[in-house]
């Protein structure tokens, strides 16, 4: 997916330009995809229009809520077009380094046949593919939740007094919008590309979604639900192999490894809530599945969900590998996201058949995925926007449940430690021997973090 590409090596360039009036979750269907494409090493970026106009307006010495509550006459539509051109601008210098495929986000209200016309013009004349994206909602309850959301991490009310101050700010934007607010539709814009997610997902209308890349965001969007809810995470017990320090294999638990297969249980019973509904996902080998041996819930074996597969490496410890295949070795340490084991699978091939993992957990509630090191590595990366060179020099350690509270604008993590002892599986870079990570931090590192909260159950 990285590597896009058409026939003369055109570079791929496609805009989304979200349409819909404040308080529709713009911004948080923007950040996810965001989020997705880029897990999926595709260059993508978001631009939001909101945040420029702040700058506009405090240029002018005045504030969006001053904007918003004057009289719709007084507005000035210089100041909006201007608007739309810087974000455009923004647009375009960031797409002149795209060589070859890259996405931008126009993230705006955009609700005017007129505006949408001519950002797609503007669009055009430099080679870039259009598609918009809109949020329409007259869903009350939708719109109450997305106020909230955005009381607490939008910078544009990051002054408000209180909640109510935000309501009334937000609901005085939606007034002003609404006036000429025309929703997209298949028989004024039939030509449009276009994407209408009606109450968020409840409803899809989707016109001339013509190229790959479009549809998979279509696919993405169809799968994103907007609940706050956990994710349970795991890594397998401690394994025979993981004991004698070797990569790979088939093996069995240690007895350290079977008894956090028995704590498990009660680990569950105690911080899940609604167990009752947990599903268990496992890969397909003996440790993953030993370790949800004992759960009474029903289970699924992911194939998708197996180990990185080390190829010729298999079975060896990091020593000797190094010694063994000495340049693979130092390869590996040098890129190890994109280092590819002989006849085996780099990070970014984990990756790309997680894909439809990350699209099921997207779209559930209530799972306990138990599988591996590099695994986890990549699913976390996904949910707490983990960089592609630093995801596969996380921290995760054996023995210890941990939870992802997913909350439209970002997710929490909390780690609960059984208290089990295990050995490190982890190798820093430039060693061939195990130990504890120096900076076990990493294992919280990215940018929507909220907090990260450890227990240790005895
Ligand atoms: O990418 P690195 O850091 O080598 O970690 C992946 C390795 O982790 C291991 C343990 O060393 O995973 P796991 O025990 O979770 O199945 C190996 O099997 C696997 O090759």
């Amino acid at each position: 997916m990285g590597h896009v590409t058409i026939a003369d090596s055109t570079p791929v360039k496609l805009c989304v330009v979200i349409v819909g009036l404040p308080a529709r979750g713009k911004s948080f269907i923007s950040q996810k995809i965001v989020r997705y494409l880029s897990w999926l090493s595709i260059p993508t970026e978001s631009f939001n229009c909101a945040a420029n106009l702040l700058k506009i307006l405090d240029k002018l010495n005045t504030t969006s809520n001053e904007l918003f509550t004057s009289d719709v006459s007084n507005i000035n539509d210089d100041l909006l077009v201007e608007n739309r051109k810087q974000t455009l601008n923004q647009i375009l210098k960031w797409f002149d380094n795209i060589d070859v495929c890259g996405v931008a986000i126009y993230d705006g209200i955009n609700g005017t046949r007129d505006e949408r016309n001519a950002i797609e013009k503007s669009l055009k004349e430099q080679n870039i593919d259009t598609v918009f994206l809109e949020s329409y909602c007259d869903d009350e309850t939708i719109i109450k939740s997305n106020i909230t959301d955005i009381e607490s991490t939008s910078p544009e009310y990051s002054t408000s007094k209180s909640m109510e101050d935000t309501f009334k700010s937000v609901s005085n934007k939606i007034h002003f919008y609404n006036n000429a607010y025309q929703s997209l539709s298949t028989t004024d814009e039939a030509d449009l590309s276009f994407i209408k997610l009606i109450n968020f997902s409840a409803q899809i209308v989707l016109n001339h979604i013509d190229s790959y890349l479009k549809s998979r965001i279509v696919y993405y969007i169809m799968n994103l639900h907007v609940k706050n809810r956990y994710i349970w995470l795991s890594r397998h017990g401690e394994s025979q192999y993981n004991l004698e320090g070797k990569i790979g294999g088939d093996a069995k638990l240690s007895p350290r490894g079977e008894k956090y297969s028995v704590k498990l249980v009660e680990l569950v019973n105690k911080y899940i809530p609604n167990h009752d509904k947990l599903e268990v996902w496992t890969s397909t080998l003996k440790r993953t599945q030993q370790t949800a041996q004992f759960l009474p819930f029903p289970q699924k074996q992911w194939k998708a969900l197996d180990e990185l597969d080390a190829g010729s490496c298999d079975g060896l410890t990091y020593e000797e590998i190094a010694v063994k295949f000495p340049e693979d070795f130092k390869a590996r340490d040098d890129n190890k996201f994109e280092y590819r084991y002989p006849g085996g699978e780099s990070y970014r091939d984990v990756i790309t058949r997680l894909e439809p993992i990350i699209m099921a957990l997207e779209n559930q509630e209530n799972v306990l995925v138990i599988t591996h090191q590099a695994v986890l590595r990549c699913i976390y990366a996904y949910f707490m926007n983990v960089h592609q060179e630093e995801s596969p020099w996380m921290s995760i350690p054996l023995h210890t449940l941990i939870r992802l509270e997913i909350k439209a604008y970002g997710t929490q993590v909390t780690r609960i430690k059984a208290d089990i002892p295990a050995v490190s599986t982890y190798k820093e870079k430039g060693t061939s021997k195990l130990g504890e990570s120096k900076n076990s931090i990493n294992v919280m590192s990215g940018s929507v973090i909220s907090g990260i909260t450890d227990k240790v159950i005895k």
